[in-house]
């Protein structure tokens, strides 16, 4: 069983201790309370606590040297928020500065501290959460899901590449419940040569081919009782179209090189970026399948036409790194969600956790760093980019975005891009590492 997680409070008025404890009880939190920073240390040392809230002011020593002593020995802290006086709030401005996640001014707002704390000690329960986003939009597709799930053998799902289609299909497999083993098959018909496309969906008898030396289940029988995800359905050929829409219609399939008619009973969802009605007035794809697949049709929105979802995307995806990181605390500044919401995604979620994922990577502090976010932002976002940054960032946004252009037009070779910038190779590499800027690894998902 996963631990719970454990609240660190370290405060020596008992009044203020007293109330703070009662209303954790009453939340279910778990805490533990120490009234000096002496008593807390042995146990923080030994990452017992998940978050600490932690007044500023202590009998022994004060919170915040206890944090800089502990940050400083290189221990990775949890989530530390401060409590302090209105007098002190120069000194918490600097604790957020060193990697403290927030402070909270006394007299304060009980409810919103609760909320705070709650986002690390309330696991989320994924069955009463959103999990494909907060939008109208998604929310919309989400509703529908359980109907769909029960109720429909054949779904279309259409949108850009890499906003989510897969996870919603998933999502309707999950919805339909049966038994916890029934398969979940996805198969991309554009990334298979159309060679091989034939006996990778429908299998083969022994000896139907050259190198066909056993006996090969396709994708439908090995989804049979579950679900066959087919994904870029527009990229399949002509001839594979009419042996797809047989199957849907017979409910079997048969093996090439066979005879036998092999029943299969599975839910099969199909998805496109491309505009499948075009491609059938053009005449690339067969107005009849598409007939046969566009019975319910959901149409996942790109992520620029729900940019609610982006920062709920972005914690998300935080989160998700955070847990496959163990020791990893990483948070996302007011202005990286800024920065997050002004841009466009053209690559839509996937292009958002791979920021995610990157930046994570590249920031140091516990902070994710704005620099490391973007590979190269776009010179429009840049000059509508939001003031509240000040000059500094957005000179340095602007440096990034041109020093990435040249890489980028020379390969990322270091002696070609330094001579187009006029900079020693040194500069170049200096500059780099400054910038946060590597050469693109593979696309990987
Ligand atoms: N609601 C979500 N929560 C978390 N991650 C998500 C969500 N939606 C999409 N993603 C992530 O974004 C990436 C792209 O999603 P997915 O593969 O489902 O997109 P797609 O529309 O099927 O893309 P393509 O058309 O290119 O196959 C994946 O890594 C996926 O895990």
């Amino acid at each position: 069983m996963s631990k719970r997680p454990r609240l660190c409070l370290i405060e020596d008025d008992e009044i203020m201790g007293e109330s703070l404890s009662d209303r954790f009880e009453l939340e279910g939190f778990a805490f533990d309370w120490y009234r000096c920073c002496g008593d807390a240390e042995a146990a923080l040392r030994e990452g017992r606590y998940d978050v600490v809230l932690s007044d500023i002011r202590l009998p022994d020593r004060g919170g915040d040297e206890l944090y800089l002593a502990l940050q400083g020995g290189g221990l990775t802290l949890p989530p530390w928020y401060f409590i302090t006086g209105h007098g002190a709030i120069d000194r918490a401005v600097a604790l957020l500065k060193a990697g403290a996640t927030d402070y909270i001014t006394k007299p304060f707002d009980l409810d919103a501290l609760v909320d705070k704390l709650a986002e690390w000690l309330v696991p989320r329960s994924d069955d009463d959460a959103c999990r494909l986003g907060v939008s109208a939009g998604m929310r919309h597709i989400e509703t529908l899901l359980p109907r769909i799930a029960t109720q429909a053998r054949t779904v279309l799902l259409s949108g850009e590449s890499g906003v989510g289609k897969e996870v919603v299909a998933r999502e309707l497999h999950r919805l339909a419940g049966g038994p916890a083993a029934s398969p979940f098959i996805a198969v991309n018909c554009g990334a298979i040569p159309e060679t091989l496309l034939e006996a990778e969906l429908f299998g083969h008898e022994k000896g139907a081919f050259t190198g066909a030396q056993r006996v090969r289940a396709g994708v439908f029988e090995q989804a049979h009782g579950g679900t066959l995800f087919l994904d870029e359905i527009g990229d399949m050929p002509l001839p594979m179209q009419v042996r797809l829409l047989r199957v849907i219609q017979e409910r079997n399939v048969v093996r090439v090189g066979g005879t036998r008619a092999l029943p299969v009973d599975l839910r099969l969802i199909c998805a496109t970026h491309r505009d499948l009605q075009e491609m059938v007035e053009e005449g690339s794809f067969r107005e009849d399948l598409y007939y046969r697949i566009h019975v319910i049709h959901l149409k996942v929105p790109p992520l620029r036409e729900r940019r609610e979802d982006i920062p709920w995307l972005a914690h998300r995806l935080l989160e998700a790194w955070c847990r496959e990181h163990p020791g990893e605390r990483k948070r996302l500044s007011p202005q990286v969600e800024q920065a997050l919401q002004m841009h466009q995604w053209p690559g839509n979620v996937r292009e958002l956790k791979h920021a995610i994922e990157r930046a994570c990577i590249l920031s140091e502090g516990n902070e994710l760093d704005l620099a490391a976010l973007f590979e190269t932002p776009l010179p429009g976002e840049l000059l509508h980019g939001d003031c509240g940054e000040g000059l500094q960032a957005y000179l340095q946004s602007c440096e990034r975005a041109f020093v990435s252009k040249v890489l980028d037009g020379h390969d990322w070779q270091i002696a070609r891009s330094a001579e187009a910038l006029g900079i020693s190779r040194k500069n170049l590499w200096e500059r780099m590492r400054r910038l946060g800027l590597s050469a693109p690894a593979a696309p990987r998902d």
